[in-house]
């Protein structure tokens, strides 16, 4: 008997032990395609006919695109599975993908990237509410502290720490910085129970943005969390606001950012995210008052590894078994 056939949409760096196993159950094809137009030429030329899962990865973009409605209603029926090796999946547009006929599944990495990316956000946290980045700057270029040296820095122990989006990540947060001493308060699209906040306060949107001295943004990417952040939400918060985004650049309108640091509303800011990957607003990078990380969140061998591994489980289990491991939450009930 033949093997599923598997689409491998990206590289597989370290896993290489796990590919294997897929291999013995799979087998895999990769695309001809160098950019989207002609990936969805392929998928019409019949070339994917018989895929029923694929991998894919961030840069795969770089080829296929968004999936967006086009590209889903490109696809074969026999592709019914689509595994995303990250956390967050505002590349691929789930109701679309539900939408089609029969629906193509979903799957993420739903706690892997928790404590790598929340670690990510503590070093942001740290960087911006110390204000490290200018001496660190200053130092590079044979200045030392810089002069005048740069405005001192605010310890962490005692402020209020804001979050935005109480998911794995946020909860994680949390936890670590009650060892800084800082008081959690949240905001969610629903209220969780007491442990699942691991104890934060519940507050509503307002309020969060009122009492936060450092507000991290740890809420998925979707059309109504786009911007959720700006002009009239700077206004809202304190003056000296700390802000650090760990989440997806376009939750918050970079401009409106880059006009309240420049203002002094906001006092620093640490960002692992943009509204353009790659690329960053002139406004930020001319501030020295914003620490900047090129969405390295993840950057790590463990967590790469297992997000790695995660993802082509779920393409075993979906090619051997015809289901997902981790399906997205909008899917979870469609498989
Ligand atoms: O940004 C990283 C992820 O979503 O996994």
């Amino acid at each position: 008997m033949s093997k599923p056939k598997v689409l491998q949409l990206g590289e597989i760096v370290l896993a290489h032990k796990k590919w294997e196993q897929l291999t013995e159950v799979a087998e895999i094809i990769t695309p001809k395609a160098t950019n989207r137009e002609e990936f969805i030429a392929e998928c019409k030329s019949g070339r994917f006919d018989d895929v029923v899962a694929a991998y894919r990865t961030f840069p795969s973009v770089s080829i296929t695109g968004i999936f967006d409605e086009e590209l889903v209603q490109a696809t074969p029926k026999s592709w019914r599975f689509l595994a995303h090796n990250g956390a967050g999946y505002d590349q691929i547009d789930a109701h679309a993908c539900a939408a089609r006929d029969p629906p193509l599944l979903v799957s993420n990495i739903p706690t892997i990237a928790d404590d790598s990316t929340a670690d990510t956000a503590v070093f942001l946290i740290l960087g911006a509410l110390r204000n490290l980045n200018p001496s660190m700057q200053a130092l590079r270029e044979g200045k030392w502290k810089g002069s005048p040296p740069p405005a001192l820095g605010h310890d962490p122990q005692g402020k209020t720490l804001g979050i935005l989006g109480m998911g794995g990540i946020g909860r994680n947060l949390k936890v670590k910085m009650d060892v800084f001493g800082m008081k959690a308060i949240y905001h969610n699209r629903r209220k969780m129970s007491s442990e699942e906040a691991a104890g934060a306060e519940y507050v509503s949107f307002d309020e969060l943005l009122a009492r936060s001295d450092v507000l991290s943004l740890n809420l998925p990417l979707n059309p109504k969390t786009r911007h959720i952040i700006s002009t009239t939400e700077f206004a809202k918060m304190k003056k000296g606001v700390v802000i650090v985004n760990t989440a997806r650049g376009p939750v918050m309108d970079e401009d409106a950012l880059v006009k309240a640091l420049d203002s002094g509303h906001v006092a620093s800011c640490g960002l692992d995210v943009f509204e353009e990957e790659p690329k960053v607003h002139e406004g930020l990078i001319r501030n020295p008052r914003c620490v900047l990380v090129p969405h390295m969140g993840t950057w790590c061998v463990e967590t790469q590894t297992r997000m790695e591994e995660w993802t082509i489980g779920n393409v075993i289990e979906a090619a051997t078994k015809g289901k997902l491991v981790s399906p997205v939450p909008e899917h979870v009930d469609l498989q």
